[in-house]
């Protein structure tokens, strides 16, 4: 077991120190391509700027026999843009794969510099992230890189739910955490083929209600959430890690409702951003996890009303008081950090009174 005292001095001789604190960069989609599809690649300069994440993806949804272009088509991508404030990351291929030691190797040494994040997939317990955290050191010294990579890990199989806490305290370098729920589904024999989302047949039913007559009225259903269970685990551990929860894909492209719902939930219990597997739901991911501007001028409000922050007040009629104006503080913290890189938000946001100066 290392020391506490050991765990902030980097893991290779010549590597970057690690950060004691991970940045809160706004991540609301985390837009995936695959290096190796022209089509898509030629889309990646457009969508520089207008998604927060682009995500060179590797693992799966890339053929075998595509592996090793789609790692050197990322390569090429990254060296051949400038992403301004777009973040850039990959998914690498899963740690027993046979592609995995490569994309390391040749994606640190040769794109680096222009790499946030990287996104392990299949992760397990610590042990998986502190191979990966070695491993990172070594590369990251040869490379000589003055800043660390990050590290994501999605959570998709049952032994990783159980070790959350302990995965994401694995490294300073771990940075969030995705639910994967097609193959979290698959390893934990759910039965349910749909990549992510709700099931029509996982509900609850309301009581019998009988007329004067003595006939069954008919009982209404309410669909349940599949995912709440693991997202609730998932935002917690990564509170108490400071790092960032992120739901993962939702695969009915077509359904944009039901991924505007899903996003929404995971928003609401505490996620900062979901993953897009086409164009079409970066917008939703961006209008989900911006909050609305009526939430931030009621945060505004409180946060005015609230004084020097201790206390109690009456607004609108509802108590407000240290913590509700801590909820609040959580809604005004996100519109600065959205607005400093979205000036839509900027100048929606700047309409609604600012009422921490106040
Ligand atoms: C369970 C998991 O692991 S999820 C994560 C792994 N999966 C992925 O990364 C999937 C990524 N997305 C995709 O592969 C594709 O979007 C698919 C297969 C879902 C749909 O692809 P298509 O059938 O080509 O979609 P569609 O015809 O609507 O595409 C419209 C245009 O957008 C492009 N496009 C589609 N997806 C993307 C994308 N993710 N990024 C950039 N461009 C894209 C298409 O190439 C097409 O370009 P064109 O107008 O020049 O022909
Ligand atoms: O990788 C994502 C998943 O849902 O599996
Ligand atoms: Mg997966």
């Amino acid at each position: 077991m290392r020391s506490a005292k050991d765990f902030f001095r980097p893991l290779a001789v010549g590597a970057p120190e690690p950060l004691r604190e991970i940045p809160a960069r706004p991540s609301r989609a985390i837009h995936f391509f695959d290096p190796s599809n022209e089509k898509m690649a030629a889309k990646v300069p457009q969508l520089v700027g207008k998604v927060d994440v682009l995500l060179g993806n590797l693992e799966d949804a890339v053929k075998a026999d595509r592996k090793e272009a789609a790692r050197a088509g990322l390569v090429e991508i990254a060296k051949a843009n400038e992403f301004g404030p777009t973040q850039l990351w990959t998914r690498v291929n899963s740690l027993d794969s046979p592609w995995v030691l490569d994309d390391l190797t040749t994606l640190v040494s040769e794109i680096g510099d222009k790499l946030d994040v990287i996104m392990v997939p299949k992760v397990e317990g610590a042990d998986d992230i502190h191979y990966v955290d070695r491993l990172l050191a070594q590369l990251e010294a040869k490379a000589g890189l003055d800043r660390p990579l990050l590290v994501h890990a999605i959570l998709e199989t049952a032994r990783g739910v159980a070790n959350v806490e302990e995965i994401c305290g694995a490294s300073p370098r771990m940075q969030g955490l995705s639910l994967g729920p097609a193959d979290l589904a698959a390893d934990r024999r759910m039965k349910t083929t749909r990549v992510g989302g709700g099931h029509p047949g996982y509900l609850v039913r309301e009581d019998p209600v009988r007329d004067s007559d003595g006939s069954d009225q008919q009982r209404s259903t309410y669909q349940q959430d599949l995912w709440h269970y693991t997202i609730a685990r998932m935002v917690d551990a990564c509170a108490m890690h400071g790092m960032y929860p992120y739901y993962g894909p939702f695969g009915d492209i077509a359904d944009t409702l039901a991924c505007e719902d899903q996003f929404r939930n995971a928003f609401l219990l505490g996620c900062v951003g979901a993953w897009s597997l086409h164009p079409s739901q970066i917008e939703i991911a961006r209008k989900v996890f911006s909050p609305s501007v009526e939430d931030v001028a009621h945060a505004r409000r409180v946060v005015a009303a609230m004084g020097d922050g201790t206390g109690a007040v009456m607004l609108d009629g509802k108590m407000e008081d240290d913590a509700s104006l801590k909820q609040c503080l959580v809604m005004v913290r996100l519109a600065e950090e959205l607005a400093a890189i979205d000036p839509e938000l900027k100048a929606a946001y700047a309409e609604v009174p600012d009422g921490i100066d106040a």
